[in-house]
């Protein structure tokens, strides 16, 4: 962990016990050959130090948006969003590089952005140390104990092109947390790798996450990343819609819709479509939860198959 940013100035470090990241009502508009384009409309997240959380979205939810946010590549339109206690809308251009060098890692979806081709597995995993002050044994060192952490130290001396898709991920795992950075985001990072191979690379961000304590992201479009992980967020139309808390021991997952300040729900497309909802739906008010009701007058409605009810209808539970 870094406490000085270059130029001696203290770096801001999020408060013990709250959130590592933090994106309030985050809105990113871009113009397109005179259109507006949303891409973020008015986003929620936030992230415990020390969680490995997967964002899961369509093409085109906003992911790529957000994550170009949240590594300080980018800058928002309107909005909160802070990462360690830098605030990404208002930090100064030194601040930028200093963040983007010490606070965040990254691992891409192409393999070969991750990897110099000309240098060895260790030397990749030595190169951001370069310019740490620490000494090339030690350097050395610590790139050998990282590729041995993700099971990947029988390849330290051959180049990426000598690596199997899965080895260059794990070694690319391997050159971003070199720095010990406070939260790796990896885009898309098994994108390009068959099941197995997947599994190996989780694998090795699990095991990050759990050894090293760095907290991760993962973004992708693949919504079964969230049997690899213990929670996963939808994102949808540029706003967090749903999340997906897993415990792996029990082999159980439960579903959960995201409200937002204003009580706006997104409820998920396959509740909206089975139960017919569409337009206004009818609340009501039971003692311990909210039952959600397709509003009977509004169309004719699917049969439900449940115990002659003529409307559909679904319940979300509050205060869970
Ligand atoms: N620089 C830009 N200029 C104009 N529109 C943009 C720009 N970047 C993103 N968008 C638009 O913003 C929306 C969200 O894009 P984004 O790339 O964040 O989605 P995504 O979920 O990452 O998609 P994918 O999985 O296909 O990468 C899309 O409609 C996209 O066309």
């Amino acid at each position: 962990m870094t406490d000085v940013l270059e130029g001696g100035i203290p770096a801001p470090h999020a408060d013990p016990g709250s959130p590592l990241i933090r994106c309030e009502n985050l809105v990113r508009i871009f113009w397109a050959e005179q259109v507006e384009v949303q891409a973020l409309q008015g986003l929620d997240l936030s992230v415990p130090q020390g969680e490995l959380l997967a964002v899961v979205g369509a093409s085109g939810s906003g992911k790529s948006t957000l994550l170009g946010i949240l590594s300080g590549l980018d800058v928002p339109t309107a909005g909160t969003a802070t990462v360690d206690g830098f605030d990404l809308l208002a930090m100064k251009r030194r601040d930028r590089v200093a963040f983007r060098r010490h606070t965040v890692g990254f691992v891409w979806q192409q393999t070969a952005r991750n990897l110099f081709p000309y240098l060895s597995a260790l030397e990749n995993v030595m190169q951001p140390m370069a310019y740490t002050g620490r000494k090339l044994r030690a350097r050395r060192a610590r790139a050998a104990e990282l590729l041995d952490l993700f099971n990947i130290g029988y390849a330290a001396d051959r180049r990426p092109d000598a690596l199997s898709g899965g080895e260059q991920q794990r070694v690319a795992i391997a050159v971003a947390v070199a720095n010990d950075p406070r939260v790796l985001f990896a885009d898309e990072p098994t994108g390009e790798l068959d099941t197995e191979t997947a599994n190996e690379v989780f694998g090795a961000l699990r095991r990050a996450n759990a050894e090293l304590g760095t907290t991760i992201v993962v973004v992708t479009h693949d919504a079964m990343v969230s049997e690899q992980v213990r929670r996963t967020v939808g994102i949808r139309n540029g706003r967090t819609s749903s999340e997906v808390l897993r415990d792996h021991e029990a082999q159980v997952s439960e579903e959960f819709a995201v409200l937002d300040r204003n009580g706006r729900l997104q409820l998920p497309r396959e509740h909206i479509e089975r139960y017919g909802l569409k337009d206004r739906v009818r609340l009501s008010t039971e003692t311990d939860h909210l039952g959600i009701w397709a509003d009977a007058g509004a169309q004719a409605l699917p049969e439900t198959g449940g115990g002659g009810d003529t409307g559909a209808r679904s319940q979300h539970r509050t205060g869970e």
